[in-house]
């Protein structure tokens, strides 16, 4: 089967992210949603079944399938996300696990920056935390356009209606405050699997989707960018065959906006210009091709272009500038010096920044700014100004994720010290 015809290449691709809590059931959850959409390995299960006979639990554990996950990730130390790979008849699914540990801000701005979906889990019989409120807030400040709320551990609550009911008040009287698109809530027992893929025979009251059905069927396709088109280059394609001598294309994943041949192009930072030539896909050509496509480019002319580089399209050109204004998640021990000094990354580009301002601090419990106390520490959301030495390209984050996107290294001691989306 070439790739190219193969259905499974062509479904639509859901990304998703889960949020929590330590032990409010991540792992359990997703565990329980691949398991039940029979998604699992028959190895893997095997395996599963084994190591919950040895530690003698009766049901299967499902939270050791992603817990085996975070072994392997932990080993790999360097990243912090583990991307998960599933699939129905429906759709394909990545999910970016975060674990529930000490560094939540980071973690779920590291995993959610891509998601059409944040689901938020709630244990039922705690109700809405701190934590609950924070990573609501920087889900609407990452604009992931849907969220669902799962109510989880219903079972430990007589799966009463009063429980959901009482949480989904307390978080519709906040969530006017943010600007998410899309909010849902959804009862379920991750354990029992009740609500998650098969529908519950213990909350009749409840008479909405399941966690699988909504995430199959919430539409997406509206949530991308089509107008600025914003390609940054991950490829230099150069074959140097007898067949293509002069081949040279540009292999990467539009990132925001369509693309035609024939249009003019403008290639950032070096501002060189030229004209789309072709749009290659495996062995197909284009006319035209929009994000989120990874496709190869192009171009009339031969100029000199490397990974990390950008093209758009010359009409439509990201903003120049030193000075960002920009929303900031804070995630090192050690708080921001204001008129420190920090490196600065921006899509493949490097540069050192100063902090020129700190205007507020996000009050999390209340969603309300605070300007009276501008000490900016561990998981503190604040608004700031940054002078950069050198002009960046950059969108306002509502734009494009991408290019509106920075972090902040320490120069120090190398540690990313906090991801940044500019306004
Ligand atoms: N009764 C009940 N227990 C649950 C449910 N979901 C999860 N649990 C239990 O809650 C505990 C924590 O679940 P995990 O899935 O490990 O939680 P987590 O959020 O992944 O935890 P961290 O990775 O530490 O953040 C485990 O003992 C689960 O068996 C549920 O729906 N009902």
């Amino acid at each position: 089967m070439s790739e190219k015809n193969s259905g499974y290449l062509d479904m639509e691709l859901l990304r998703f992210t889960t949020a929590g809590s330590v032990d409010d059931g991540k792992s359990t959850l997703i565990g329980r949603l691949l398991y039940d959409s029979k998604a699992i390995f028959e190895d893997q299960m095997e395996a599963i079944e084994k190591a919950s006979e040895r530690i003698g639990n009766e049901e299967v554990n499902l939270a050791l399938l992603t817990d085996g996950l975070r072994a392997e990730r932990e080993q790999g130390i360097t990243i912090d996300v583990a991307y998960r790979y599933f699939a129905t008849p429906k759709r394909k699914f990545i999910i970016a696990d975060t674990p529930g540990h000490i560094q939540y801000t980071r973690n779920m701005v590291t995993g959610a920056s891509t998601a059409n979906v944040a689901i938020i889990l709630v244990d039922a019989r705690h109700g809405v935390l701190e934590q609950t409120m924070r990573h609501s807030y920087i889900a609407s400040l990452l604009q992931i356009p849907h969220v669902i709320f799962c109510i989880n551990k219903m079972d430990l609550m007589d799966y009463a209606e009063e429980t959901f009911e009482k949480i989904k008040g307390d978080i519709d009287g906040f969530s006017s405050k943010l600007s998410v698109k899309d909010i849902r809530f959804v009862p379920i027992s991750a354990l029992n699997g009740d609500n998650v893929v098969d529908r519950s025979t213990k909350m009749d009251w409840y008479q909405g989707p399941t966690l699988l059905h909504l995430l199959e069927n919430i539409h997406i396709g509206s949530d991308i960018n089509h107008s600025d088109f914003r390609f940054p280059v991950q490829y230099v394609i150069r074959p140097q065959s007898a067949e293509f001598p002069d081949y040279r294309g540009y292999g990467g994943r539009i990132a925001s906006g369509a693309v035609k041949v024939g249009d003019p192009i403008t290639v950032l930072p070096s501002g060189f210009t030229s004209k789309v030539k072709t749009i290659d896909f495996f062995e197909d050509s284009l006319k035209e091709a929009f994000a989120p496509q990874s496709v190869t480019i192009t171009l009339e002319d031969e100029i000199d272009i490397s990974r990390g580089d950008m093209l758009v399209k010359s009409d439509n050109l990201p903003n120049t500038t030193q000075d960002l204004e920009l929303m900031i998640c804070w995630f090192n021990e050690r708080n921001l010096v204001p008129r420190g000094k920090y490196v600065i990354k921006h899509t493949s580009a490097d540069a050192r920044c100063m902090v020129t301002g700190v205007q507020y601090k996000m009050d999390i419990n209340s969603l309300e700014k605070n300007t009276d106390d501008l000490t900016v520490g561990m998981n503190d959301i604040a608004k700031v100004n940054l002078r950069v030495t050198k002009p960046l390209h950059v969108d306002s984050y509502q734009v494009n994720r991408f290019t509106g996107s920075i972090i902040l290294v320490d120069e120090g001691t190398n540690e990313t010290v906090a991801a940044g989306m500019i306004l």
